[in-house]
């Protein structure tokens, strides 16, 4: 009872129990300071510095529970948002740049069913029986086959090679598993990343602030993960090529040098292209180039 009435007030905030998501949300969580501690066997925890609960759900349910607006917040793939058909029910808050992956069609390298079409009408095996449902529906209704779609919970890969399926319905990241079960993709359903998302009509309105607040702190840690700050210094007449290269989000930040005819450029860039934005800069003269790693911020 006393555990009921602790959490009945709070914002409830799902977070994957387990998976190729969970340890990606511990950091995200520890990142935007929102402080708990979660006991051994425990699914819902309370958190100390906000009035709010963490809710550790299987990823593949929290977007009904967050449809139906019995959790205010979550974060799971949009795979399964797309799987779960609550997607009028639920609004995607913010992608999170984790946990890509695409959802596709897979038979063996070396089967004589090359084609979703010759597929189409045969036996297919896959976690995601709503969108495989979806997708070979579809293309029944071009073929006038059958296909007969059916659920397995994990390890699809091996659904082929046990001849229980002619092909299957599956997540695929790096494509190693996929590889190494000796099959390859014919078609993408879609692709996905973990997202945040919200009930699109929640019941408890005084928790807006709160999310809102939530959601710039955690836009805050995913873009200090995606952006270094970029300094340097460069001639003056040179400036305009180096801003070229370093815009920034909004503008450079140019500052003068007690050095007439300098000045030193301070630049958001993104992580991904940080070495090649200093080889350009270093071509058009630019010294003292350095790159620092952000921790935190609001942009
Ligand atoms: N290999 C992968 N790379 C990146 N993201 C993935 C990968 N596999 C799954 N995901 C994403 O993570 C979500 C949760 O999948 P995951 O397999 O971790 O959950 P699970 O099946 O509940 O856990 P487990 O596989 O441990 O039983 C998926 O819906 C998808 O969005
Ligand atoms: O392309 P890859 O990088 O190899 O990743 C793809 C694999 O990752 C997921 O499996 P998971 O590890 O969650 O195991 P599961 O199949 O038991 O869910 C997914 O279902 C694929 O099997
Ligand atoms: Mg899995």
């Amino acid at each position: 009872m006393e555990y009921f009435e602790s959490i009945k007030d709070r914002l409830l905030f799902a977070i994957p129990k387990k998976g190729r998501l969970y340890e990606k949300c511990l950091e995200l969580l520890h990142g935007a300071d929102i402080q708990f501690t979660r006991s051994q066997r425990l699914d819902v925890c309370l958190v100390r510095n906000f009035p709010m609960a963490l809710v550790f759900l299987p990823a593949a349910d929290i977007p009904r529970f967050v449809g139906e607006g019995n959790i205010d917040l979550g974060i799971t793939g949009q795979d399964m948002v797309a799987e779960s058909e609550m997607g009028p029910l639920v609004t995607e808050v913010l992608p999170l740049g984790f946990g890509k992956c695409s959802l596709q069609v897979q038979v063996p390298e070396k089967g004589n069913l090359q084609t979703v079409e010759s597929l189409s009408g045969k036996r297919v095996v896959t976690s995601f029986e709503v969108l495989a449902g979806q997708y070979f529906k579809e293309l029944d209704e071009k073929t006038g086959a059958k296909t007969r779609i059916e659920y397995v919970g994990g390890s699809v890969e091996a659904a082929c090679a046990l001849g229980l399926a002619d092909g299957i319905v599956d997540l695929v990241e790096s494509g190693e598993t996929m590889r190494a079960a000796g099959l390859h993709a014919i078609s993408t359903l879609l692709v996905s990343e973990a997202v945040l998302i919200k009930s699109t009509q929640t019941k408890k309105s005084n928790h807006n602030l709160l999310i809102d607040r939530l959601t710039s702190r955690i836009a805050g840690v995913i873009a200090a993960g995606k952006y270094v700050l970029c300094n340097y210094n460069i001639e003056r007449i040179r400036l305009k090529d180096a801003t070229a290269i370093t815009p920034g989000r909004r503008a450079a930040t140019v500052s003068p040098l007690d050095d007439e005819g300098w000045v030193a450029v301070s630049s958001m860039v993104e992580k991904k292209i940080v070495a090649e934005v200093m080889d350009r800069l270093e071509a058009i003269g630019a010294c003292d180039i350095l790159i620092i790693a952000l921790d935190n911020c609001r942009v």
